[in-house]
Formats: C-alpha cells, sequence, structure tokens
C-alpha cells in the first residue's frame, strides 16, 4: 500500500512507486542516459510530481534554514543562470523521502535490569612478593610502569610459577597478558643451562589475529630487557615469509603467533624445531579453540607433540568455558582453573531468576556469564532503519567532533561495510580545508579523524593504523571483529556496534575496548526496532544495558550554527537529519561506481544476517528487514533489484520447499560469505587482497578472494567437511571476513 506521505519504500516488495509499464520505459530511458553520460543515473523520477506527494521535504526546502557555507552548497546561484547551472539546479533538487514516516513503532524497551557479575581489578600485592628476578622486577616497574599486580596476575603468576597447568579468565582489560609473560621469562632466564638463541622456542604463544600478535611481542620485548639472550620473535600473515624464514633459522626462543602462519611455516620451513618447548599459551584460547582454527590448531598440536611431551599449557579469555577446553584435544595436566569473578555476584538473585525466566537458555545450552568492568556504561539504541546511517553519523558528530578527546572504535559486520562507511564518512563529513567543499556537508569539522581497519587490507597499512590508533589522543576507528579480541588500544572512550555481535562472548570482547584496567568507557550497540529482543538476550547473560532515545542522537544536529534554523524542536532535528541524509545520497548516486559499491555494501550487510546462530535467528533475520528502507541506509534511493528478487524468490522457496529453500539460501549466503572470508591475517592460501584504487576511493580495495574456505573466528559454528580434487576441504558457513 501507497504510504500518505509518499514514502519510497512504504512496502518491502514495492522499491518503485511507479506503475510497472512506465518503471521499465523509465527504466530504458535512464539506461540510455547513464550509458551515454558514464555517470550514475540522477534520480530524476523524484521530480515526477505525479509520483510525489506535495509535502515533501526536499533539499531545496531544507537549505533555506542553512547559512553560510551550507548555503553555497545547496543552494541555487543567485546570479544569472545558464541552462548547464538550471539542469544542475534539477539535479539538486532531488527530493528525499521521507526519513521519519512509515518508520516500524519503536518498541518500549521492558530492559530487564540484572546484577551484572564483577570483578575488582587492581589488588594491593606488589610484584616483588613475587620472588622474582630482581632486574625482572625492575623492568616491570621502570619500564612498564606497574608496581601493584592486578587480581589475575596475583592469582595466575604463583600457579604458573609452580608449573602447573592453568586456565585463566578474567574481564578484558584486566591485565592477562602480564599474567602469563611475567611467569614465561621468569622461568626462561632461570634455566640452569642458559638458553641459546639456536635453541629455538621454548615458549609458544598462539594469538588470534596479526594485531594482537604484534602487542603481545611488545610486551614480551619489554619484560627481555635485561635478559638479552632470550630472543623474542613474531611470525603473523602480511609479512615476507622468507625473512620470517630467516629470523626462524637464527632461532626465535619465545615465538608469538597466528596459527595460519605457523602451521604456514611448519609445513614449508625446516627450521622449526619443538623439542625444547616447555610452554604453550593461547591467548583468547576460546577464539583460537573454536572451530574455525581447528585445522590449524590441529597440524600444531601434532607438530608440538611429537617433538616435546612435558610443557605447560596455558589458557587464557574473559570469556573462557569449560566448554571451550573439551573441544581442544590438548592434553592438559591437571590444571588449575582461575577466575577473578567476585563469587557473592556469582550468585542468581531474584531479579536475575525472573530474567531466566523470560529469557529461557536455549534447551541443552548452558548460559554464560561473563564479568564486565565495573566502569563501562553499556547503552543501546532502537533505530528504524531508514535512519541508521544518519544516527551513526549523528553519534559520531556528537561525540568526536563537540566533544573534547574522544576515541571511538566502531564495529562493522564486513571488510566491505567498514570500507564503505570509511570512504562514505571522509567524503562527506570531512573537510581537510575546514571549508565544505561540494557535495560535502557544511559541519565537517577539522577535529574529526576516521581511520578503518579490517583483515582485506594490506598488512603494512593494517599495522600502522594500529600503531596510529593506539597513540591517538582522538579519532574514528572503523572496523571488523579483527579489532575486537585483546587490543589494548589507549584511553578509548567509545565502543559503538553497529551491526550486532554474533554472541554474548563477541559483545563482551568488543565493547571490552574500552574501560581497561579500572578507566572509564561506554559503549552503544545499535538495533532495528525488529531487533530489540536482543535486549533481553544479553540480559539472560547478565550483561545490562541502559537506552538511549535516538531523538537524543540526532538532536546533535542542531549543535552546529551551520544548521542553525528557524525551528526548534523535533522538527528542526528532522529536516537536519533529511539534508544529512539527501548528502550521503548525493555522494552515493554521484557516479555509477559509488551506486554499485553501496549495493555490495547492502548486499553485505545482508548476508551478515546468514551467519547469527539458531538461537539469535528469530532476532536476526533478513526476512524481518525492510529492504527498501535499509537501502536507505546505503543512500541508497531504491533497494536494488536484483536484492528483491533474491529476497522474494528466498522467500517463495521457503513457502514450497523448506528444505530446498535452506539448501539455496546457505549455497547463497556461502558464496557471499568466503566471497568476504573473516581473514585475521594467517591465511596463507587467501588471493593476495590487491590495491586498485586510492585508499577512501570505493572500489579501492577489492574485498574478493579465491573461493577457498579459509580458517575464520566464528560466527556461528557449522563446519563441514567435502571431498574436492585436491582432497578434503573443510565447508565453512561460519563467518564474514574481518
Ligand atoms: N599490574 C598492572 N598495573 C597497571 N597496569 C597494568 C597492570 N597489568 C596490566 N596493565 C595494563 O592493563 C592493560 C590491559 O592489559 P591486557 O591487555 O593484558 O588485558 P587483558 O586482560 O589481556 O585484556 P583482553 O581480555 O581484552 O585481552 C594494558 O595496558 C596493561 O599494560
Amino acid at each position: 500500500m501507497a504510504a500518505a506521505d509518499g514514502s519510497l519504500f512504504d512496502n518491502p516488495r514495492t522499491f518503485s512507486r511507479r506503475p510497472p509499464a512506465q518503471a521499465s520505459r523509465q527504466a530504458k530511458a535512464t539506461k540510455r542516459k547513464y550509458q551515454a553520460s558514464s555517470e550514475a543515473p540522477p534520480a530524476k523520477r523524484r521530480n515526477e510530481t505525479s509520483f510525489l506527494p506535495a509535502k515533501k521535504t526536499s533539499v531545496k526546502e531544507t537549505q533555506r534554514t542553512f547559512k553560510g557555507n551550507a548555503q553555497k552548497m545547496f543552494s541555487p546561484k543567485k546570479h544569472s543562470v545558464s541552462t548547464s547551472d538550471r539542469n544542475q539546479e534539477e539535479r539538486q533538487c532531488i527530493k528525499t523521502s521521507s526519513l521519519f514516516k512509515n518508520n516500524p513503532d519503536i518498541p518500549e524497551l521492558h530492559r530487564p535490569v540484572v546484577k551484572q557479575v564483577q570483578e575488582k581489578v587492581f589488588t594491593s600485592a606488589a610484584f616483588h612478593e613475587l620472588g622474582l628476578h630482581p632486574h625482572l622486577i625492575s623492568t616491570i616497574n621502570t619500564v612498564l610502569k606497574m608496581s601493584s599486580m592486578t587480581s589475575v596476575q596475583k592469582q595466575s603468576i604463583p600457579v604458573l610459577l609452580e608449573g602447573r597447568d592453568a586456565l585463566v579468565r578474567s574481564q578484558t582489560g584486566s591485565g592477562k597478558t602480564l599474567a602469563y609473560c611475567i611467569p614465561v621469562v621468569q622461568s626462561l632466564q632461570a634455566m640452569e643451562s642458559k638458553i641459546q638463541r639456536s635453541d629455538g622456542p621454548y615458549a609458544l604463544v598462539l594469538v588470534p589475529t596479526r594485531e594482537l600478535a604484534l602487542q603481545s611481542f611488545d610486551t614480551v620485548q619489554k619484560l627481555l630487557k635485561p635478559f638479552t639472550w632470550i630472543v623474542p620473535g613474531v611470525l603473523m600473515g602480511g609479512e615476507k615469509r622468507k625473512s620470517e624464514k630467516a629470523r626462524l633459522r637464527k632461532g626465535i626462543n619465545i615465538l608469538i603467533s597466528t596459527p595460519g602462519r605457523l602451521v604456514d611455516h611448519i609445513k614449508s620451513t625446516k627450521n622449526i624445531h619443538f623439542s625444547r618447548l616447555r610452554w604453550l599459551v593461547f591467548d583468547e584460547a576460546d577464539r583460537i579453540l573454536d572451530l574455525g582454527f581447528e585445522k590449524d590448531i590441529t597440524v600444531i598440536l601434532n607438530a608440538v607433540n611429537a617433538e616435546c611431551q612435558k610443557r605447560q599449557n596455558v589458557l587464557l579469555s574473559a570469556t573462557l568455558t569449560e566448554g571451550v577446553t573439551r573441544l581442544a584435544d590438548i592434553s592438559l595436566h591437571d590444571p588449575v582453573s582461575i577466575s577473578v569473578l567476585d563469587k557473592s555476584h556469582d550468585q542468581l538473585n531474584p531479579k536475575d531468576k525472573a530474567v531466566q525466566e523470560v529469557c529461557p537458555p536455549p534447551a541443552g545450552d548452558k548460559l554464560d556469564s561473563f564479568a564486565i568492568p565495573e566502569s563501562l556504561k553499556q547503552h543501546v539504541t532502537v533505530v528504524p532503519s531508514k535512519l541508521r546511517l544518519v544516527c551513526l553519523a549523528a553519534f559520531i558528530l556528537q561525540k568526536c567532533k563537540f566533544e573534547e578527546d574522544q576515541k571511538m572504535v566502531v564495529f562493522f559486520s564486513s571488510c566491505e561495510l567498514v570500507e564503505f562507511h570509511y570512504s562514505l564518512f571522509l567524503q562527506t563529513l570531512l573537510s581537510s580545508s575546514g571549508a565544505p567543499a561540494s557535495g560535502q556537508l557544511p559541519s565537517a569539522s577539522m577535529r574529526l579523524k576516521f581511520l578503518r581497519l579490517h583483515g582485506g587490507m594490506e598488512q603494512e597499512e593494517r599495522t600502522a593504523v594500529f600503531q596510529e590508533f593506539s597513540h591517538s589522543r582522538r579519532g574514528v576507528l572503523l572496523c571488523t571483529d579483527v579489532a575486537a579480541r585483546g587490543l589494548d588500544l589507549p584511553q578509548v572512550t567509545w565502543i559503538v556496534q553497529y551491526n550486532a555481535p554474533s554472541s554474548p562472548a563477541e559483545y563482551i570482547h568488543r565493547i571490552g575496548r574500552t574501560a581497561r584496567i579500572g578507566c572509564h568507557g561506554s559503549s552503544l550497540l545499535i538495533l532495528a526496532p525488529s531487533e530489540a529482543e536482543y535486549v533481553n538476550s544479553l540480559a539472560s547473560h547478565k550483561i545490562n544495558v541502559s537506552e538511549i532515545k535516538m531523538e537524543d542522537i540526532l538532536c546533535v544536529l542542531t549543535r552546529d550554527d551551520c544548521f542553525k534554523g528557524k525551528r526548534w524542536g523535533a522538527q528542526e532535528i528532522r529536516e537536519r537529519a533529511t539534508v544529512l541524509q539527501t548528502v550521503f545520497e548525493d555522494y552515493v548516486h554521484s557516479s555509477e561506481r559509488r551506486v554499485s559499491w553501496a549495493k555490495k555494501a547492502l548486499q553485505s550487510f545482508i548476508q551478515a544476517y546468514a551467519t547469527y546462530p539458531r538461537e539469535l535467528k528469530h532476532i536476526f533475520h533478513v526476512r524481518s528487514l525492510h529492504l527498501g528502507h535499509v537501502a536507505k541506509s546505503f543512500g541508497l534511493r531504491d533497494a536494488p533489484r536484483n536484492l528483491s528478487a533474491l529476497t522474494r524468490k528466498k522467500r517463495k522457496a521457503h513457502v514450497k520447499r523448506p528444505d530446498l529453500h535452506k539448501k539455496t539460501q546457505s549455497k547463497h549466503s556461502l558464496a557471499e560469505i568466503l566471497r568476504s572470508e573473516y581473514s585475521s591475517g594467517m591465511e596463507a592460501d587467501i588471493a593476495k587482497v590487491k590495491k586498485q584504487n586510492a585508499p577512501g576511493e570505493p572500489g579501492g580495495r577489492p574485498l574478493q578472494h579465491s573461493l577457498q574456505p579459509t580458517p575464520c573466528f566464528g560466527r556461528g559454528k557449522t563446519l563441514k567437511w567435502r571431498k574436492t580434487q585436491k582432497g578434503v576441504q573443510r565447508d565453512s558457513k561460519t563467518s564474514q571476513k574481518v
């Protein structure tokens, strides 16, 4: 049914308001023009008043509320207007469909208040109480500038110094890295026969991402300052294999590696020997040992076990569960379980019980609850799909333009989404000169700085971005889950989850990039109205979020002088949101390539829904999405036709043959997900991503790889094996590339 306000996207299946015959005539005409100009078709049809309501907000209307640069940008020239100028002017009068009408109601969040699991971070115990080598103590005190231990260090270090295996769980940012690094260094420096470089690895530390490998290496290197005969080294994808081989040949005593790269060397390098191995550490163990890494871990354990039987095994994570250790075929010898949980908080109080009854766990599933830093304030906002993009942009402006020294990390579900939003924001919200260029938002500010990080980037750039953001006092990092685990990015004040994570554990790790080691931090989760129930799902894991109303985020748009209007209040906010949306749409529709790039991002967004696990499917399902509305959040004026066809086909198939539907869907998902595989940078067999265009330009980072399944840290957990001509390979339905 057509909407009263003429919203372009009233019906999910009706992406055009024109009658089919006319639509097709129009499409042909548009296509001719498109070919002739090699530009994206201007959405001229929106000037066809017969299909538009009389009272629709246009850019022309909204521009009147602008001043200064804003006016220059949006208003017609005052002087004599040439024909081309008139054409230009006509193009500028493209109407933006109402962002605020025909949206689904935002449900009241009946947010169950749960008591979160808490941990005490610091203790008064000093490092010198541990009986460590005096040089190690002085290095901790003077180089790392630490004197007292955190709770997890106080509990773990003595146990590990006794030679025990351990499973260590404590909240994000509580100092788990030193909890294993200190005992490793202490024990190796104390060995009777002094370690030789050529002895090879005495300790092997496995971590899931390259950035985490670099970070852990940095910590080990600092601790080893007084013990120069012990050589640390890092292996990670993206580095030159040849130079890594050379370093291995010379000898590395504490080896930090991502699993994929280590497997690569085990298979191709004759220089790795584990006969002297004393320590095997799995940092982010639940990730490393999940099914996505299974194959690599099997190869590593086989290689290690073949040469060394007696060693200490340490597994650490903020979300370590018993189930994880059962998955692993690691022969832990009488391990000590270390959990810093404040036991008094672990008891169910009556309120929690009520929540558990409201959201019963899936049959057979034990509900895991993890500690969250006390100083981390978690928020959620429910935003209709049409307003998602504007809302995210407004939130970034609010925090990173109008407030001092804010450092924000925004998580997306795929590399394509990161690239899209990065380029879009760079081109529309930023202005290097201070004065907005044509097509740019007048509120663009020098204070804003955008960076991006994902698995499709060249390693050199990844490292540079990681370093830059780490050392920066402000900025916005747009990233995939490649940055979710373990990274210690100082002074991050806000975490935004633009796409909901697939598990409570991933939620915990993402938000854990802020409020580290007793600092304050906040997080915001953005949900669609149909996804509001996710709040209950989080509550059942004792995760407490409070609501921020969308209007409170959007109202920041009234704070910029450029946005000063006659009206004050809700109406003005709406006008400004519409202008912001128009800026995005104008940018996306300014060339054919940008339109197709936005479509690809939209497709990736939709495909990400296939990766939610079964127990969340009733909340996150592609069928709950209004594709036309979602398209708007990619700056698209219409939902791409092929997407609607695909969705309809799926629906039809679903009605007739549920089994067939399942197959077709998983086939589509698989192809797309694999194209968008989750690369943490360990994969040696992925076709290399090549630079084509300058960064920040659409198409600048092609994200297609060979359809070879690769290890992935899963959003889901389904792995199958299939026979191919090359032997047995694994099918993966697990994850988007990050
Ligand atoms: N005893 C200490 N005193 C002060 N700061 C510390 C201490 N131990 C660790 N830190 C600092 O705390 C921060 C977080 O430490 P670390 O990265 O090891 O946390 P984590 O528990 O491994 O987090 P995650 O679960 O996210 O991986 C680091 O900046 C580290 O330098």
